[in-house]
């Protein structure tokens, strides 16, 4: 039971809960080639979501490491794998190193998939393997109010750009405009964690765009991440297709979040909002599915 503890500590070290983030983004760019070519691979869509879940997780471990290391987690944070002792530092090191080496093992498998040139695979693919990293590693841009900027460019273009791209083996532009629904509502995400953290952050002496902009304008902030994406489909539903109008259905779980966030409850809205964006996200994702062909600008 102790091998079955110490696993357990390394699942739960991952977040696993905010894979949902990484993956939706891969199901859109995958549905977008679907669209383009009639057909998807899905050996390739396998191995492409290995590919971003497990940089997603080591960035995650990363930031678990580097929090720690820096004293930004304490006994009240919500990341406990360190501050707890479950596991060692040492072990969240060789894990992410490990969890590194299996996604440059999946790129590599891609590679031999997928009709993508090796220049623009490489680009991609190191691209957002220096994000996950260099988010608390290194410079760590997260400290640096930075980490709202690769939260939105990883979780959005960059993954669906990924998946879209080693499926019809080229690079293009459509991804990168699919994405901006996603990438907003995932950003609020991170937003609303940073504002719940906003008080331990400033004791600790980082900055983080929640801190830098206060209160008033972080609530405004989160209000546009959430509700664009809306507006955007209520102009692609009526202006296009009306399959465009399901992730509308969502609206009952964003409002609460609005005023939950006004009243200044930010304890569970980061949880909330994961799972209002692993929703959105499949009903984007299902309405492109359903849309009729050559119904959606550029599609
Ligand atoms: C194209 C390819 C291969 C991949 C993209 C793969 C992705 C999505 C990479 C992004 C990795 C990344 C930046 C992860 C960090 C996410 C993270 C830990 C966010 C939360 O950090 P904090 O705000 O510190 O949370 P806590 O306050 O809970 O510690
Ligand atoms: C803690 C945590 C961890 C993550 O992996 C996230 C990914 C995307 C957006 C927000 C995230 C987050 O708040």
């Amino acid at each position: 039971s102790d091998v079955r503890q110490k696993c357990a500590a390394y699942v739960l070290a991952l977040r696993p809960w905010s894979f949902s983030a990484s993956l939706t983004p891969v199901a859109l760019g995958s549905a977008l080639a679907y669209k383009l070519d009639g057909s998807v691979d899905l050996v390739v869509l396998m191995v492409c979501a290995v590919t971003v879940l497990v940089v997603h997780g080591a960035g995650n471990l990363v930031n678990t490491y580097y929090d720690f290391s820096k004293g930004i987690d304490h006994k009240k944070s919500d990341d406990r794998t360190l501050v707890d002792e479950i596991l060692a530092p040492q072990d969240v090191v060789m894990f992410g190193a490990l969890l590194y080496s299996l996604g440059c093992l999946c790129v590599t498998l891609l590679y031999f998939l997928s009709t993508l040139r090796l220049e623009h695979l490489a680009l991609i693919y190191f691209g957002g393997l220096s994000s996950s990293f260099l988010y608390t590693g290194g410079i760590g841009l997260k400290y640096v109010a930075l980490g709202d900027v690769v939260i939105l460019i990883t979780f959005g273009p960059l993954a669906v750009m990924f998946a879209h791209a080693v499926q019809v083996g080229y690079l293009s532009v459509l991804p990168l405009v699919y994405a901006v629904p996603l990438a907003l509502n995932t950003e609020a995400i991170l937003h609303s964690n940073n504002t719940r953290d906003m008080d331990s952050d400033k004791q600790a002496g980082i900055v983080t765009l929640a801190i830098l902009i206060g209160p008033t304008l972080s609530y405004v902030l989160f209000n546009l991440l959430i509700f664009v994406p809306y507006v955007l489909f209520c102009i692609l539903a009526t202006r296009y297709t009306i399959s465009m109008a399901l992730p509308l259905l969502t609206l009952p779980m964003a409002f609460p979040l609005e005023r939950q966030f006004r009243s200044r409850c930010y304890a569970k809205i980061p949880q909330k909002t994961t799972k209002l964006n692993l929703l959105m996200g499949l009903f984007y994702v299902f309405g492109i599915i359903l849309a009729p062909p050559r119904s959606l600008p550029l599609l």
